[in-house]
C-alpha cells in the first residue's frame, strides 16, 4: 500500500528540505536593516536579492554579488568538508568534535534556515555533533563555548516571576519543549545550567526528524542549583552558584514554571528530559494525568529498548512469542521494565525498560504475576534480590529470590550473576564506562541463547558499558550489538563485518512528540507508548534482522518518525483521546485513511 511515510524517504535526500521551510508561508517583517542581518531566524546573508535589499534597507550593508541559497550551502559544506580532511590525523578527538560543533553552531546563530536545511540533508553525519555523543562536551565546557543564548532560563531566584517570563519568549506560538534541570546529563552527571545543550539537541533532532517549525520549539532550563562543586568554584559558571533545591522547594519551582507554559501555549508538549531519577519518577507521577508531557529517559528509552529486545529474538530465528523466555539483565538501577531473560543493570532508564518489558510479557501471556522472572536487576551493589534492604518499591517486582537460579546471592557481581544465569542479553543503562569488561563480555559466551545480545546503552561514548570492538572481540562474533552513542562497524576480518546498532531513544521521542502533538491528545498514554514501541519494532524486515539490523539507519529518521508520530495519533484516537490539531478535528483524525494521516502529519507540523 502506498505510504506517505515512505514516501517521503523516498526522496532524493539532496533534495529534501525542512518541511517549515519547503511551504512558503506570509511573513512579515517588522525589521529593517542591520537588524535582519542580525536575526538568524529571517537572515538570507549573501543571498537577498536587490529587490529586497532596496525594500528592507540592505543595499550596501552587503557585497553587491547575490549567492544564492543553494550557492550558500555548497560553499558550507565545502568548509564543513575541508575541516573534516585537515583533522582527520588529529589525535585530540574532543577539539575535533568541537570545532565541528562549532562551525554548525556558528551557521545557527547566522543563517537558521541554512542550517536546518543542512542539518536535514546530512543528518547522519550531523547528528553525532549537535546530538550525541558531541553535545555531552558541549555541555562539559558550555561556560567556553556560550556566545549566544538559545531557549528560556528559569532559575530558583525567579520564583513569582515565571508568569510574566513566559511572555519574554518573542514566539507566538510554541508547540513543543525540551526541559531539564540539568542534573544527570547523559552519563556525566550533574551539569548544572550547563545541561542547557541537551534541550537544544533534542529539539533540533524535531526539526530534523520531525519537521516541527524551528520558530514553534522551546529549549527551556530550570536552574535549581548544581552538586557539583567543581561547577560551584568555577567563575566562569553561568548558573545559580547554590545547592540544588530539595522537596516542596524544587516542585514549587517546577510547578510555577508548568503554569506559566500552559497559561501562555496550553497545547504544548512538554518533554523531560535528563533529569536525576528520583525527580524523573516523581514528575512524572505528579504531572503525566494533568497534561500532555512524557519523560524521554524512562518512557522514550523503553520503546526503544523493548523494540531492540523483540529484534533480538527474531534475529535468533525465534518467534515473538518466546520472548517471555529469555533472560535479561539489566545493569544500573533507577526504575524498571522487563521481558525475557536478559541481565540488565537498571537505572531510571532502566527501570523503564523493564516495566515496559513486562507490560509486554503480560500482554503475550496474561500473566502479570510471572511476567518478571526472567529479568534480572543490578545496580552499584550488585544483584538486586530480596533481601536488599531499603529496596526501592519500583524495583520489587525484579528482586530476586536468593538461591534462585545458580544460587544467586544478593549483591552477586555482574560477572557471577552472567556466569549463573547464562542470559540471552546483556543491556547497560547504567552510566558507567567499562562495566561489561573482558571478563563478563568473555562470560557471554556461555549463554543460553543461539545469539546474544550485549546493549551498552550508556552515553556518550566514554560512557558505554563497552565498546562495539570489544564485544565483538570477547563475547564472539554472533551477537547482536548495540550502543546509545555510535560506533563504527566492526571489521571482523574475511569479508564480515559485525553491525553496529545505535539503540538511541531518538528513534522514538521525536515520533511520539508529533503523534501527541498533531492528535491534541490531553494526555500520553502507555497505550500511546506501547503503539510508538511496536511500530518501531515491526519496522525492521526479516532480511534485515538477520543480519544483525535492529534499527533503521539514522539517514531514515524522517520515515520512521512520521510512522511512529502515525502510530501514536491512532492510539490517541483509539483511545479517544484525540482532540485533534488546528482545523483538523478528533472526527477527522478518526476518519482518516492511513494515508491522509501520514499527509496530514507532515503538512501539519509544517505549514502554520
Ligand atoms: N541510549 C539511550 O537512549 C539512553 C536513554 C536514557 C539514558 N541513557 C544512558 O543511561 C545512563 C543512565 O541513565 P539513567 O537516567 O538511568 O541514570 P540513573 O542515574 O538514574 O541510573 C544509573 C543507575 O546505574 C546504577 N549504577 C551505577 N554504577 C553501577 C555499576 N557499577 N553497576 C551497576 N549499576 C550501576 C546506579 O545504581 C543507578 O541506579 C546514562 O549514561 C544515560 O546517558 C541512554
Ligand atoms: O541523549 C541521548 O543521547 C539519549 C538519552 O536521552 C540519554 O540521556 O542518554
Ligand atoms: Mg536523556
Amino acid at each position: 500500500m502506498w505510504n506517505l511515510a515512505r514516501f517521503v524517504a523516498s526522496i532524493p535526500i539532496g533534495s529534501r528540505r525542512c518541511f517549515s521551510t519547503m511551504i512558503p508561508r506570509p511573513c512579515i517583517i517588522h525589521k529593517r536593516g542591520d537588524a535582519i542581518l542580525h536575526d538568524p531566524w529571517i537572515n538570507k546573508d549573501t543571498g537577498f536579492p536587490l529587490t529586497e535589499r532596496n525594500r528592507l534597507g540592505l543595499r550596501g550593508l552587503l557585497p553587491p554579488r547575490v549567492i544564492s541559497f543553494e550557492q550558500q550551502y555548497v560553499r558550507f559544506m565545502e568548509s564543513y568538508r575541508s575541516l573534516e580532511k585537515n583533522t582527520q590525523k588529529e589525535t585530540d578527538t574532543s577539539a575535533v568534535a568541537l570545532a565541528k560543533w562549532r562551525i554548525l553552531n556558528r551557521l545557527h546563530d547566522r543563517n537558521e534556515t541554512l542550517y536546518y536545511r543542512v542539518l536535514i540533508d546530512n543528518i547522519k553525519d550531523f547528528a553525532p555533533i549537535i546530538y550525541t555523543p558531541t553535545v555531552g562536551l558541549v555541555c562539559q565546557n558550555y561556560s567556553g563555548l556560550f556566545r549566544r543564548p538559545r531557549g528560556m532560563y528559569f532559575s530558583a531566584k525567579d520564583k513569582g516571576e515565571m508568569m510574566s517570563m513566559i511572555y519574554n519568549w518573542p514566539a507566538e506560538r510554541v508547540d513543543m519543549i525540551v526541559l531539564t534541570d540539568g542534573s544527570r546529563i547523559l552519563g556525566l552527571g550533574d551539569l548544572g545550567v550547563h545541561g542547557i545543550g541537551i534541550p537544544i539537541g533534542k529539539l533540533d533532532m524535531y526539526v530534523a526528524a520531525a519537521g516541527l517549525n524551528p520558530q514553534r520549539i522551546l529549549p527551556v532550563m530550570l536552574d535549581v542549583g548544581t552538586n557539583n562543586l567543581k561547577l560551584i568554584d568555577n567563575p566562569l559558571y553561568l548558573g545559580l552558584r547554590q545547592p540544588r533545591l530539595e522537596g516542596e522547594e524544587y516542585l514549587s519551582i517546577i510547578d510555577e514554571f508548568i503554569e506559566a507554559v500552559l497559561t501562555r501555549w496550553p497545547k504544548a508538549i512538554i518533554q523531560f528530559e535528563d533529569f536525576q531519577m528520583k525527580w524523573a519518577f516523581e514528575t512524572l507521577k505528579r504531572y503525566r494525568r494533568r497534561f500532555c508531557m512524557f519523560n524521554d529517559d524512562v518512557q522514550g528509552t523503553a520503546g526503544v529498548a523493548l523494540a531492540g529486545l523483540l529484534g533480538t529474538v527474531r534475529a535468533q530465528g525465534r518467534s515473538l512469542d518466546h520472548f517471555p523466555n529469555q533472560k535479561i539483565v539489566v545493569v544500573g538501577a533507577g526504575r524498571l521494565y522487563f521481558s525475557y531473560t536478559i541481565f540488565c543493570l537498571a537505572s531510571s532508564a532502566g527501570l523503564g525498560v523493564l516495566s515496559m518489558a513486562v507490560q509486554a510479557v503480560t500482554k503475550m501471556t496474561g500473566k502479570a504475576e510471572t511476567a518478571a522472572q526472567n529479568f534480572f536487576l543490578l545496580d552499584k551493589d550488585g544483584l538486586i534480590t530480596k533481601e536488599r534492604k531499603n529496596l526501592d518499591p519500583a524495583a520489587v517486582p525484579f528482586a530476586k529470590d536468593p538461591g534462585q537460579i545458580g544460587e544467586l546471592r544478593e549483591g552477586d557481581s555482574l560477572l557471577e550473576v552472567v556466569r549463573k544465569v547464562k542470559p540471552d542479553v546483556l543491556l547497560g543503562l547504567s552510566g558507567v564506562g567499562g562495566v561489561f569488561n573482558e571478563e563478563v563480555l568473555k562470560a557471554m559466551r556461555e549463554s543460553g541463547s543461539s545469539r546474544p545480545a550485549i546493549f551498552a546503552m550508556s552515553n556518550p561514548t566514554m560512557n558505554a558499558e563497552c565498546t562495539a570492538a570489544e564485544a565483538f572481540k570477547y563475547a564472539g562474533e554472533n551477537i547482536v550489538f548495540a550502543s546509545g552513542s555510535p560506533f563504527e562497524n566492526v571489521n571482523l576480518g574475511k569479508g564480515k563485518e559485525g553491525h553496529v546498532n545505535q539503540a538511541n531513544n531518538m528513534y522514538l521521542f521525536p515520533g511520539i512528540g508529533l503523534g501527541a502533538l498533531l492528535s491534541g491528545a490531553s494526555f500520553v498514554t502507555d497505550g500511546m507508548l506501547q503503539a510508538a514501541a511496536e511500530r518501531l519494532a515491526s519496522y525492521m524486515t526479516d532480511e534485515e534482522i538477520q543480519k544483525g539490523i535492529l534499527y533503521p539507519s539514522i539517514d531514515c529518521i524522517r520515515d520512521i518518525t512520521a510512522e511512529v508520530g502515525a502510530a501514536v495519533v491512532r492510539a490517541a484516537v483509539a483511545e479517544e483521546l484525540a482532540r485533534g490539531y488546528l482545523e483538523v478535528g478528533p472526527k477527522h483524525l478518526a476518519n482518516m485513511s492511513e494515508v491522509c494521516s501520514f499527509f496530514l502529519l507532515f503538512l501539519l507540523a509544517s505549514s502554520h
